[in-house]
């Protein structure tokens, strides 16, 4: 059976060599906490402001300067930051943490042609960044819908107790 990694490098066409490339240099010394406060911002303000209802909605249970904080201290901790996600919100686990939402190819894309757009328009992150940092948003997207696949996969098998129930609902 095909790995997480591996759906994620067939799904999103990045390698797992170029989606961890982030961390050939430390991204956060070489572009400071206020660059990824800058991203996230410009990304979440898209997101909130989505044309998409079925795409917006499925952020309708955060405000967006929680979400806004909460990405960029991920970002700056995986960046080669100081670990700010973790002492605020625990080990990142992102799978479990999108469980609740649906986490499908198609919000996956929206998902990163905000971030693309997001990354095009700050001014504050050197193009060679910019691509790193596409191709891991990239690759993790995907990881995430492979993740989401197999939650899914897993609501479909009965548990013993519902061999005896009538199948209609
Ligand atoms: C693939 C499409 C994606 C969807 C639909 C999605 C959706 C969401 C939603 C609805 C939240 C809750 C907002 C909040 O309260 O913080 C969230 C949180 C978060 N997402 Fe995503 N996400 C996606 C991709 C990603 C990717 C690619 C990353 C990382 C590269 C990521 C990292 C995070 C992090 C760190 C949080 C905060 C979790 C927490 O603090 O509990 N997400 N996401």
């Amino acid at each position: 059976m095909q790995s997480l990694q591996q759906k994620a490098s067939d799904w999103s066409g990045v390698d797992q060599n170029d989606a961890f490339a982030i961390d050939e240099t430390n991204l956060f010394e070489k572009l400071g906490l206020q660059a990824f406060i800058n991203l996230s911002t410009n990304f979440y303000n898209r997101v909130y402001e989505d044309e998409e209802e079925w795409f917006r909605s499925i952020f309708s249970n955060s405000t967006k300067e929680d979400a806004i904080r909460n990405q960029y201290e991920f970002f700056v901790q995986r960046m080669g930051g100081p670990p700010l996600f973790s002492q605020r919100r625990g080990h990142p686990a992102l799978i479990g943490r999108h469980r609740p939402f649906p986490v499908t190819h198609k919000a996956a894309e929206r998902w990163l042609q905000h971030m693309q757009q997001a990354l095009d328009s700050v001014t504050d992150i050197d193009e060679d960044s910019k691509i790193k940092m596409m191709n891991f948003f990239r690759h993790t997207a995907f990881f995430l819908v492979a993740g989401d696949e197999l939650k899914n996969q897993n609501r479909g098998v009965a548990c013993k107790h519902a061999a005896n129930k009538p199948a209609a609902e």
